[in-house]
């Protein structure tokens, strides 16, 4: 297919841009064929697949942050003992110490390959992950990280990137093909029509093994839905509904037994084979888990204390004078040893001095085994990142928005649709998720009549007297109080559904005003109906319908009660 059909840029010989190439990969992706190869007409399509890999890299990744100190009652000749695990660095500031959680954290993950980091609870697994992920303040994390030798831009990573949460926030009601088909509609761009995006979803369901599972609900505590791997499994194929170039998962088999761990890793090596790069935490890998993954990372303490394949974890443990015994998981072993060298006195310096110089001998060693590849690597000519990115949207990845500024970085949009668009998708979804629970709805409706009856028979029969326009006033100030309150009762919904909004916004969209307020929005078709319903039985019983501007005045005082309810919850949780 010609490239010069879709975009009068390229046809002039100018690079095209992320836009007018997702517009390629648009037009020429047929629903029952998704991935395939585009003649593009332009430098870049010569690239033979896996010709130029990316290469996300980290260099020195230092972490600290600013712990209180403990207010300490008893003084020291009492015998009070000061905290050995927050590591004091000269902090300028008397009141405050510096906890340092990642240290010099240095490694490489490379398309088509599964990075897994290891490590005791609390070892800096999640923050190295986050660091990566672009998930930290900036100002505190020293060290880099390039993809293919170029700093990462915050937006373009954000495009390019997926992350997937520990936890599954799911909507119970909806199948998993609806889970699916709401997060093609809400992350893919509105210019890529409904039949794409449908095929895109069952793409989808087939590369997470879910043809089974695609019509059943997901379910929650009181109704029966998919298994926990299944349940998993759809959380990340929310995430990589764009087919994104990197992938980061935080413990993505956490909770699970063994052989649904194993089939969510098996997905997680699918997915790399795709083109992706996939760096994930785990806790002990199983055998059969570890014989998928093609690079480890240990870490204790924040430091590093192997990183490398998991084939070499033999030679490195039997040179620093701790071989594995062959009947032994080789992780297991692992981390049990660096759990008891974190209880000795000098704790896990000695391993993390080896591992440096285990690394160093294992470069020169390679080096000397093929003095040509540093040549090689010099002298090779490099692909750019953003041709690298063009070649592998080329290749049918990163199904995203589409920009039209020249570059790359710059034309990236931070939301693949308008913010109208988001708001449609996700009350659609709200409402689908509400009229499946009619018993939640309707327990809803019945407190709010009662509660409306019960606050009636204070005000019954109001006269016209000065004494009746007092007790009118009196009662707007009491059933807007109670709005409040009503509405409160489901501010956890309200809540969770933010969480999962946020998740779909990208990390920072909640920092946006206007997503807060649209959040606001999102939870109001069922808590609008239930306050009018309120309104409409205390008017009833009161006997205040009388005129329009009566019940217009009620309306808008129940309306900017919950409004200014709901928002000040978003926001004060958004802080
Ligand atoms: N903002 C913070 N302030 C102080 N300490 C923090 C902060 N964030 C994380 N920590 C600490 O940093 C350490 C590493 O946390 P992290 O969540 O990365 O560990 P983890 O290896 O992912 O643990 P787990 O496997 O239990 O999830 C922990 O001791 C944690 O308590």
């Amino acid at each position: 297919m010609e490239l010069k059909e879709y975009s009068p840029r390229i046809r002039r010989g100018i690079n095209p841009t992320l836009g007018e190439l997702l517009k390629c990969v648009e037009d020429a992706q047929s629903p029952d064929h998704d991935h395939h190869i585009l003649e593009l007409g332009f430098p870049c399509s010569s690239v033979p697949r896996s010709s130029y890999p990316f290469v996300l890299s980290f260099t020195n990744l230092t972490y600290s942050v600013k712990v209180g100190r403990k207010v300490n009652l008893i003084p020291s000749c009492f015998g009070a003992k000061s905290t050995t695990a927050e590591v004091k660095l000269g902090s300028s500031n008397a009141n405050t110490n510096t906890k340092v959680l990642l240290n010099g954290i240095s490694g490489e993950a490379r398309e088509g390959e599964l990075m897994a980091v290891l490590g005791a609870s609390g070892s800096g697994k999640s923050t190295l992950i986050d660091a990566l992920a672009d998930r930290i303040a900036k100002e505190s994390l020293k060290g880099s990280i390039t993809l293919n030798g170029e700093a990462l831009d915050s937006r373009l990573l954000k495009v390019i990137s997926a992350y997937v949460m520990q936890d599954d926030l799911l909507f119970p009601m909806l199948t998993v093909e609806e889970t699916l088909m709401f997060s093609a509609e809400f992350r893919l761009p509105r210019s890529l029509s409904k039949s794409k995006k449908k095929a895109r979803v069952q793409a989808l369901i087939d590369q997470l093994g879910l043809r089974n599972a695609a019509t059943t609900v997901i379910g929650d505590e009181g109704h029966r839905g998919v298994s926990g791997g299944e349940r998993r499994r759809v959380s990340i194929g929310i995430d990589i509904i764009h087919d994104p170039i990197v992938l980061f998962l935080d413990e993505p088999t956490s909770g699970l037994d063994s052989t649904s761990a194993f089939m969510v890793v098996k997905v997680l090596q699918r997915i790399a084979q795709s083109g992706s790069i996939v760096v994930m935490s785990i806790h002990q890998p199983s055998y059969r888990i570890l014989s998928l993954l093609d690079r480890l990372i240990f870490l204790s303490h924040g430091q590093t204390v192997y990183g490398g394949s998991p084939a070499n974890l033999p030679v490195f443990f039997r040179e620093f004078g701790h071989p594995i015994p062959e009947t032994e998981n080789r992780t297991e072993f692992a981390l049990d040893l660096i759990r008891e060298l974190e209880e000795t006195p000098g704790g896990t310096k000695s391993l993390v001095e080896f591992n440096k110089s285990w690394q160093l001998n294992k470069n020169q060693q390679r080096q000397n085994a093929d003095p040509n590849s540093l040549i090689n690597s010099i002298t090779r000519p490099k692909l750019s990142l953003k041709d690298a990115i063009s070649a592998s949207i080329s290749r049918g990845k990163l199904v995203s928005g589409a920009p039209n500024d020249p570059s790359l970085s710059s034309s990236v949009p931070t939301f693949a649709n308008p913010f109208w668009i988001e708001i449609a998708v996700i009350s659609k979804r709200s409402l689908t998720n509400s009229r499946r629970m009619p018993e939640l709805f309707g327990i809803r409706l019945g407190a709010v009549l009662v509660t409306g009856l019960i606050l009636a028979t204070m005000f019954w029969k109001l006269d016209n007297s000065p004494k009746g326009v007092q007790e009118r006033l009196g009662f707007f100030a009491f059933a807007m109080s109670t709005t409040f309150y009503t509405c409160a009762e489901a501010i956890p919904i309200f809540l969770q559904e933010r969480y999962i909004f946020m998740r779909e916004t990208a990390y920072n969209a909640y920092r946006r005003s206007s997503y807060v307020l649209a959040h606001s929005l999102i939870s109001i078709p069922s808590l609008l109906f239930l306050s009018l319903a309120f309104a409409a039985t205390t008017f009833w019983a009161v006997g205040l319908a009388g005129g329009v501007h009566g019940f217009l005045f009620f309306f808008f005082t129940i309306c900017s009660a919950f409004w200014a309810g709901s928002s000040f919850v978003t926001s004060f949780r958004a802080l």
